[in-house]
């Protein structure tokens, strides 16, 4: 492992990954193989996830022509130099932030969406002009096999390169030094990546989860409320970090939502979930028998039918929600959707302020004010009012956790700046040493004071102006030279 980061590092050395002519032409070439493997890649997605083929398209394919395009259209102006304000002392100067990339970075991805959490942030690793290991999870191995098959014939291999594997090899790879790690997973095995990068002092971005809660305010639309929550949760089977994990309402309105979900359930996916191509199935069988077991004890007011044979979850409701359960304490990831009652905002405030701050917040009400307040008076990592799910397809706006949920955010311009450094510039003339003697030893009262003037001002005026300050200088450094 060592000697193959060693190779990406002596090329990143080599300056080849940096011209924007370069990034961009590896990025058509990601388009290029999605465009053109498309099929394979769907079968992929679709035999990991038990997914049909058009849902392994608007899930994941879409996402990542959509980053692919938006660093395309945007790479000249997202790496290019942004001049800085200046103060009196350095107006003559030229001051710009400057951003370059951070080096060779690990990609460590998720098996739910195996395909867009592996190639986006990968995206923006080429673009930031890195070099980059991906290391997609084990768990999802059409998808990671195919990713090893297809990458290596579309990118630069000595800079771009995929690792295949479980614990050992991750663990292995993480002994290596990283110029940065980007991890998606659970937020143990985020621990775990913190650890191991802190010993190089690699920064990383985590990518985790958690409970997403779905606040329902009585002033509100429940038809539209109950399909949009339905869409957001039974999606992929309920394994999506930003599914809404349960909702909290008033015990009033407990009865309506669960007929309005039971009905919308028949709608998407027909009298028989378990015969329609949009309905998945889950991972493996360990999270099966996980998912299963936070059903003992549950009022289960719809769904509830298991088949291990198949993986097979029914879209499923749980009532009169005890928070102490073991529904409530652990991420579900699973289609399995609690209603805990609460008497008013408050109470749903209060109850997302006692618990780790989620990945995801949804609130639905007629009322943008309501709306505000709760935004106002928590924490999570992303919030969608009146909706699930969607802040994540929106890539003007930063994708990531806070808290236990994660830390560092991804997509468009934010993924870029995640793997660039923002490099300070300042670029003197060797003239002006008559001012500099400002800061030369010995210092005395009168220095300090002229260097207030200089320093304490920020500068950024007109032309006149700068020429006034300009002879304010000059009459400055000509009593400075005199005193
Ligand atoms: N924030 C996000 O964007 C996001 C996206 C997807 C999933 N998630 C979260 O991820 C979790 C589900 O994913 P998961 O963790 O089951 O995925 P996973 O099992 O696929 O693990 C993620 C990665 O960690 C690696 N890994 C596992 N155990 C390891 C260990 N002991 N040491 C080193 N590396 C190890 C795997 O090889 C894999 O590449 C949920 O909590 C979910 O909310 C978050
Ligand atoms: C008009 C059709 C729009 C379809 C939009 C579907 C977008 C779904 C994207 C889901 C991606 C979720 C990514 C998951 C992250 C964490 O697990």
């Amino acid at each position: 492992m060592e000697r193959q980061v060693q190779r990406l590092r002596q090329t990143f050395r080599s300056g080849r990954s940096r011209p924007l002519r370069f990034r961009l032409q590896q990025l058509e070439a990601l388009r290029r193989m999605v465009q053109e493997r498309e099929k394979d890649i769907l079968a992929a997605i679709a035999a990991d996830l038990s997914k049909s083929e058009l849902n392994a398209y608007s899930h994941e394919v879409i996402t990542i022509l959509g980053e692919i395009d938006f660093m395309l259209g945007n790479l000249p102006e997202l790496a290019s130099a942004r001049p800085a304000k200046k103060n009196l002392l350095t107006m003559m100067d030229e001051a710009y932030v400057q951003p370059e990339p951070l080096g060779v970075v690990l990609i460590i991805g998720a098996w739910n969406y195996p395909f867009v959490l592996t190639l986006q942030p990968l995206v923006g690793a080429i673009a930031a002009g890195n070099a980059a290991i991906v290391k997609p999870s084990e768990l999802s191995e059409n998808t990671a096999k195919i990713l090893a098959e297809l990458l290596p014939q579309y990118l630069d291999q000595d800079l771009y390169m995929i690792v295949n594997g479980g614990v050992e090899e991750t663990t292995e790879l993480l002994r290596q030094r990283f110029d940065h790690i980007l991890y998606t997973g659970n937020t143990a095995v985020g621990k775990i990546v913190m650890e191991a990068a802190a010993k190089h002092l690699t920064p990383v971005t985590l990518e985790l989860g958690g409970k997403s809660p779905c606040y329902i305010d009585r002033d509100c639309d429940l038809d539209v409320a109950c399909r949009r929550i339905t869409w957001g949760k039974y999606m992929n089977c309920g394994q999506t970090c930003i599914a809404p994990d349960y909702i909290l309402c008033e015990a009033s309105l407990q009865d309506q939502i669960v007929q309005k979900i039971k009905d919308t359930v028949k709608d998407f996916y027909g009298e028989n979930v378990k015969a329609s191509p949009d309905y998945e199935r889950i991972i493996n069988l360990r999270h099966f028998k996980r998912i299963k077991s936070l059903l003992e004890g549950q009022k289960i007011a719809f769904g509830g039918e298991t088949d291990e044979a198949t993986r097979y979850i029914a879209p499923t409701i749980l009532t009169d929600v005890d928070p102490n359960s073991k529904v409530m304490q652990e991420e579900i990831f699973g289609p399995i959707l609690p209603i805990v009652s609460v008497k008013n905002v408050e109470e749903a405030i209060n109850f997302i302020n006692d618990r780790e701050k989620p990945l995801a917040l949804y609130i639905f009400s007629h009322n943008n004010k309501l709306i505000k307040r709760v935004i106002d008076e928590t924490s999570s990592g992303g919030v969608t009012g009146n909706d699930v799910i969607m802040h994540f397809t929106v890539n003007s706006l930063p994708f990531g956790g806070v808290g236990a949920s994660g830390m560092g955010a991804y997509h468009g311009k934010y993924s870029f700046d995640t793997f660039s450094h923002q490099r300070p510039c300042l670029l003197k003339g060797l003239k002006g040493e008559s001012v500099n003697k400002l800061r030369y030893p010995p210092n005395s009262e009168s220095k300090v004071s002229w260097s207030k003037f200089f320093l304490l001002k920020q500068f950024n005026k007109g032309r006149l102006q700068l020429l006034l300050l300009v002879c304010l200088v000059a009459v400055a450094a000509v009593i400075v030279k005199v005193s």
